[in-house]
């Protein structure tokens, strides 16, 4: 299984780690810290150096409650950051972004990978993706970042109405001109979900290789981790690594996190007990 972007391939024949940073002042686990272009790029070649393939770049926060960010913010924050690690780094630039102008400036500045939690459900983000021709990424999300943990419940089952929602938007993208071999899947842990939604869904993420497409999962320091450790974001590495685990051997590709290191050698055994089955 591959993804390629103008001629880059990424072999996904085992998982590979997808780091996060954030360039924005208030998301839940390192919210502020990145904000400083030196900052940013200091800290994706630090995530870089440790084995990740993938640079996550998110320019808006999307922890409940969050405030909302306008085009012209997220642009001034994501931009130049993706301009940059294009031009320093060897390295797979994924954005994390549901504008469809943030979209088309970062696939011009340099980015390989549009991660959207919307799906590509915005108004025109769905034209600007297919306009880019690079890989997208749908994720799961019940309800929108302000109102999706409230209470959230499903008519069937949360497996079932996820692959649903796969079978729908997979369609929507291919009629909109997608080639559906640069579709990544996402189940959106924590995206409208509850702890038992969110442990289903991981321990049934095998149902979704129907698809024949990659998974791509985000689990690292959230809180269905933290409602079982009881313990802070930034405290969360072994449950983030363990659900990481649990994912790779289940056959997800991508693996979206903040600790990249622990996340790398924590594959490199899953890879080499993949290779023995
Ligand atoms: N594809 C994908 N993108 C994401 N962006 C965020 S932002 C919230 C956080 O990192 O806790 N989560 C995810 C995820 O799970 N999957």
């Amino acid at each position: 299984m591959e993804i390629n972007c103008h001629d880059n391939v990424i072999d996904l024949t085992y998982p590979q780690v997808m780091g996060i940073l954030n360039v924005t002042p208030d998301s839940f686990s390192d919210g502020g810290r990145y904000q400083q272009l030196d900052a940013a790029l200091r800290h994706a070649d630090t995530m870089i150096q440790a084995g990740a393939t993938f640079i996550d770049i998110g320019g808006e926060s999307t922890r409940p409650g969050a405030a909302e960010v306008s085009e012209q913010e997220e642009l001034s924050r994501v931009i130049p950051v993706v301009e940059k690690i294009a031009q320093y780094f060897e390295v797979w630039i994924s954005v994390d972004t549901s504008k469809p102008q943030v979209m088309i400036e970062s696939a011009k500045a340099g980015a390989h990978l549009i991660n959207d939690i919307r799906a590509l459900t915005e108004p025109g983000a769905l034209q600007a993706a297919a306009q880019t021709g690079l890989p997208v990424c749908l994720m799961h999300m019940q309800g929108n970042p302000q109102t999706m943990q409230h209470a959230p419940s499903y008519q069937d089952d949360v497996v079932n109405e996820v692959d649903h929602f796969f079978t729908e938007h997979i369609a929507r993208c291919v009629n909109a001109g997608i080639d559906r071999q640069k579709i990544l899947l996402d189940p959106g842990f924590g995206f409208g979900k509850t702890l038992q939604h969110n442990y289903r869904l991981l321990a049934n993420l095998p149902h979704f290789h129907h698809f024949g497409l990659p998974l791509l999962v985000g689990m690292s320091r959230k809180s269905m981790i933290g409602q079982l450790l009881n313990v802070a974001p930034e405290s969360r590495t072994i449950g983030s690594v363990s659900c990481a685990v649990i994912a790779a051997m289940a056959g997800a590709k991508i693996i979206r996190v903040h600790d990249v290191k622990q996340t790398f050698d924590a594959l490199r055994i899953v890879q080499a007990t993949l290779a023995e089955k």
